[in-house]
């Protein structure tokens, strides 16, 4: 990541512009622009070898106009509590993009869990989630998986948090394996709902999905399984990167056998029969179609007049950088905002809070039918937003949206004092 460019003024930078454009009060801006509760937490741990390790954590709410709060807890050694407020002001956002009934929030530990056993890994998460517990629970904040957490950390989280109240609360955290409340969907829920976007997107500027080329940055969660669902759809993936070092082929790379040779060896590089390629070249390299999918500030001024991509589909949070987005409008790339191409996991992560709070559970069918009707919505509101205005790009048009819902919400509940309501003739759905 770029330290230079600091995520959270980005953030900050992303929703003056449109606040100012919805011509919503200062008031809304003042509110917005930072989050409502900080928590910074020391967590001691044993190690394997009898030493006491102490790390540092967060857990930053952003804003609850909407309903509980709601983000992923990030494990990685360059967390910041910067990263971490632009992290929860960007779920913020999100939630309300989809129309889900939630805050944003979002935690992270600075941690290297590469480096780390798994009982190091288990012990870290039942200590963190123990020191940031008074500010969480099903009804307050509810965290999720994130860069180098998964369902099994879920799990512990889970398990510590019902210890520490003495009855279950499966609905405290979501993205927890399927046998202690998880959903159906959530684990491809994140990818599923970036190639829904950049299926819309496509249709929208007439890109035939039928061999279109596909280059993937970070091969995790988000990133491997929107290779595998694009190439469903009739991509080719031509270049993949991961931390580690990348893999190109013009014949196109099979991603289940990719899948396989990343397991075996840890890396997607050095793949049998590709050339190998950095992390900038993936990001500039000829291609129809860009997925970021690691971490904020890859697509920067420098790299952007050199993108040949026309959909960038932004699974990742805050790839691109605001001077990188002016460059790519007025090359007329579309860049599908991370609120709005990465929102398919929360939604899903909605879907699991709903069934541990009503114990029922849904098909994988169901819950994957309902993120598609979710997320063709949103893209269609959004998308519309764009097309309604000369001077925005897809990221304003999906914050208007946004903050169109949360302004109202904070509005309603008092919040604002006398000032003006949402202009009406936007017609934005506030459902
Ligand atoms: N997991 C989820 O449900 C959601 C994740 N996201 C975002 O998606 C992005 C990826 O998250 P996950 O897939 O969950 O994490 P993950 O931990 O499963 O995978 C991260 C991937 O990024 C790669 N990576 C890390 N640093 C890199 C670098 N400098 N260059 C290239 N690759 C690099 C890693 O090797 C790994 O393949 C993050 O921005 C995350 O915030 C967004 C919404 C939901
Ligand atoms: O599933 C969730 O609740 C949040 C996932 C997340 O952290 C994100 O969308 O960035």
């Amino acid at each position: 990541m770029n330290k230079q460019l600091n995520s959270y003024q980005i953030a900050q930078e992303q929703i003056g512009l449109a606040v100012k454009t919805l011509g919503l009060s200062s008031t809304v801006l003042d509110i917005l622009r930072q989050p409502v509760r900080e928590l910074t937490v020391a967590v001691p741990v044993e190690m394997d070898d009898g030493s006491v390790k102490v790390f540092t954590g967060y857990r930053v709410q952003h804003n609850y106009a909407l309903g509980p709060l709601k983000g992923g807890i990030r494990f990685h050694p360059g967390v910041t509590l910067d990263e971490v407020r632009a992290l929860a002001l960007w779920m913020t956002f999100k939630c309300a993009v989809l129309g889900l009934p939630y805050g944003g929030a979002k935690g992270g530990v600075i941690c290297n869990p590469k480096e780390m056993s798994d009982r190091e890994i288990q012990r870290l998460s039942r200590e963190y989630i123990r020191a940031v517990s008074p500010i969480l629970g099903a009804e307050k904040d509810v965290p999720a998986p994130d860069v180098y957490t998964n369902a099994q950390v879920m799990a512990w989280m889970m398990d510590e948090f019902s210890k520490y109240k003495g009855h279950n609360e499966f609905g405290v955290i979501t993205g927890k394996p399927l046998i202690v409340g998880g959903s159906a969907g959530r684990n491809e829920a994140t990818a599923r709902g970036c190639s829904f976007t950049v299926r819309e997107a496509a249709k929208a500027i007439g890109l035939d999905l039928k061999d279109a080329t596909v280059a993937v940055q970070g091969y995790g969660n988000a990133g491997s399984i929107v290779a595998e669902l694009l190439q469903d759809l009739g991509c080719k993936i031509v270049a993949v990167v991961d931390s580690t070092g990348g893999a190109y082929s013009s014949k196109g790379l099979n991603t289940q056998k990719l899948e396989e040779y990343k397991k075996e060896t840890g890396s997607v590089a050095h793949y049998p029969g590709s050339r190998h390629i950095t992390n900038a070249e993936l990001l500039t390299m000829p291609c129809d179609i860009l997925i970021p999918a690691a971490l904020e500030n890859q697509i920067t001024e420098e790299i952007a007049p050199k993108v040949k991509a026309k959909i960038i589909g932004e699974a990742a949070n805050g790839p691109t950088t605001p001077g990188a987005d002016r460059i790519l409008t007025n090359k007329g790339v579309l860049v599908l905002p991370d609120i709005l191409a990465n929102a398919g996991g929360v939604t899903v992560s909605y879907f699991e809070w709903v069934q541990n709070n009503m114990g029922y559970y849904w098909t994988e069918e169901e819950v994957n039918g309902k993120l598609e009707a979710m997320m063709v919505r949103a893209f269609d509101e959004v998308y519309q937003m764009y097309r309604s205005r000369k001077d925005i790009d897809m990221r304003t048009a999906a914050y208007m949206v946004a903050i169109a819902r949360v302004s109202e919400a904070m509005r309603v509940r008092g919040w604002l004092g006398e000032a003006p309501k949402v202009e009406k003739e936007r017609k934005i759905s506030l459902a």
